[in-house]
């Protein structure tokens, strides 16, 4: 049992606790204490701590670290801490020999879930919020409870719990959510909490039938497969109702790249667009590439490391390559496929910038966040562009004259990527940077694009 000490695990580990006997459960706690609340959160430990000495139950308090720094835009303080509490769970089970974490959601964490991703846009996926059961692992037997219901119980059995004084902080949204928007609801409907997970429930099911549906149909558009690429055949994708499109692509993604995340449904929806108007073009979706071609959508995983020649990435030849590559998200990683070369963009913090900053590199590019247009581009250059330098007094520059100063010759040039932000080259990758686009030491919030190129030349490439 994840016990935090809060209301609902309280309740959690009380009502297993009455039922182990009969249920014949071995239960043990665990706690995770972050210590980033200070006292309070020493606090939380000894209170798991006490109350397990007094149900005789074996308790884990498990001290952890969560790194304060930003790492990426969407990783918040307590998305980082939620992700270094499952990984600690998961490595409890081995230590333990336990069958199952159980975790003491309620359906106002479920209705608050459901809400948070309809603020933010969501499919059907998003709407089904928390399941159940994850994994065969995680259970959340409290999920169709209410918090009130949760409330009624522990004052009925007269148990006490602590109070997270971050859960008032209306900096989170959730918290927001649970303390403006739910009481609203609840005001119109006072079973919102509880609907809204029944609502989950029956999406959920929804899900599972349209996702094992395009499961049957990604077999049937698949062209070919090996361990690190899946050739799907466009015209069958196609030919598919469009949530069914959407699905088979996202599984696809999935397979090739099981570390990717769920791929976001706008940039499923621009690449469906893009293979239905013949406008090619290559995708990057988390660790998998996705190459539109003819009659065919190549889906190529992006290793971290990419052999030359080895297993792993592989390259699409130049002749077969559409030459854009779309960037629809960060982080992002991008093999070039005329060279091999793997360009990775990601946010990083205003701090871990303005260090940066300070050691400027062939191989590395500091962009604004906020004067760039998304999706990004990388293509190779084209005859007509051109670019302002840094370090040029905005001065503008002809590519071609550009390459000829740095005495860049024909092959080379055609090689270089370039990254764009809508029509305006921002890196010459490898060489300059757009000042159009440069951060500089006002910039609040940097993308930091990197190259890596396994075969090494003159400079970067
Ligand atoms: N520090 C922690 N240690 C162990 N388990 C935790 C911890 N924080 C959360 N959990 C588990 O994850 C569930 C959901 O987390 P959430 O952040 O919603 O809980 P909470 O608001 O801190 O407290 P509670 O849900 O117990 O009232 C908890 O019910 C609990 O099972």
């Amino acid at each position: 049992m994840a016990v935090s000490g809060g209301p609902d695990s309280v309740a959690l580990l009380s009502i297993l606790h009455q039922l182990a006997p009969a249920w014949n459960l071995l239960l043990t706690v665990v706690h995770c204490n972050y210590g980033l609340r200070g006292a309070e959160s020493d606090g939380d430990a000894s209170f798991v701590a006490a109350l397990c000495r007094r149900l005789e139950l074996p308790c884990h308090i498990r001290r952890l670290t969560v790194d304060r720094r930003g790492t990426g835009e969407s990783s918040s303080l307590q998305a980082r801490a939620r992700e270094a509490r499952y990984r600690l769970f998961r490595d409890v089970v081995v230590e333990l020999g336990a069958d199952r974490v159980a975790l003491g959601h309620t359906a106002d964490d479920q209705a608050e879930t459901v809400l948070l991703r309809m603020l933010r846009g969501t499919g059907l996926r998003g709407l089904a919020g928390m399941p159940h059961i994850r994994e065969s692992l995680f259970v959340r037997p409290l999920l169709s409870r209410s918090r009130q219901e949760i409330l009624a119980y522990l004052q009925a059995v007269g148990l006490s719990y602590r109070t997270d004084s971050s859960n008032a902080k209306s900096i989170y949204l959730r918290n927001r959510v649970r303390h403006e928007l739910l009481p609203v609801m609840q005001s119109l409907a006072p079973a919102a909490a509880r609907i809204l997970a029944r609502q989950a429930d029956l999406l959920r099911d929804d899900d599972r039938l349209l996702d094992a549906l395009a499961a049957h149909r990604l077999e049937r558009t698949i062209r070919s497969r090996d361990s690190a690429t899946i050739v799907l055949d466009r015209t069958v994708l196609l030919k598919q109702p469009p949530a069914l499109q959407r699905r088979i692509l996202r599984q696809a993604i999935q397979a090739v790249a099981p570390s990717t995340g769920v791929p976001r449904s706008d940039v499923l929806l621009s690449m469906l667009a893009s293979l239905a108007s013949h406008s090619g073009g290559i995708w990057n979706a988390g660790a998998a590439m996705v190459a539109c071609e003819q009659d065919q959508v190549r889906l190529t995983a992006v290793s971290p490391l990419p052999p030359i020649g080895g297993e792993g990435l592989q390259p699409l030849s130049a002749a077969s390559a559409p030459d854009v590559v779309t960037i629809a998200d960060l982080p992002s990683a991008v093999s070039w496929p005329l060279t091999g070369a793997v360009i990775r963009l990601r946010a990083v913090t205003r701090e871990r910038g303005l260090v940066l900053l300070e050691k400027p590199s062939s191989s590395l590019a500091l962009l604004d966040a906020d004067r760039l247009s998304w999706p990004l581009t990388i293509r190779p250059w084209r005859h007509g562009d051109w670019f302002f330098p840094t370090g040029m007094a905005g001065r503008r520059k002809k590519l071609q004259d550009y390459f000829t100063d740095a005495k860049l010759g024909r092959s080379m040039r055609e090689r270089i990527p370039l990254v764009l932000s809508g029509e305006g080259i921002a890196w010459i990758v490898g060489q300059r940077v757009d000042a159009r686009f440069a951060a500089t030491g006002s910039t609040t919030r940097f993308v930091l694009v990197r190259v890596t190129q396994p075969l090494r030349r003159k400079g970067v490439f």
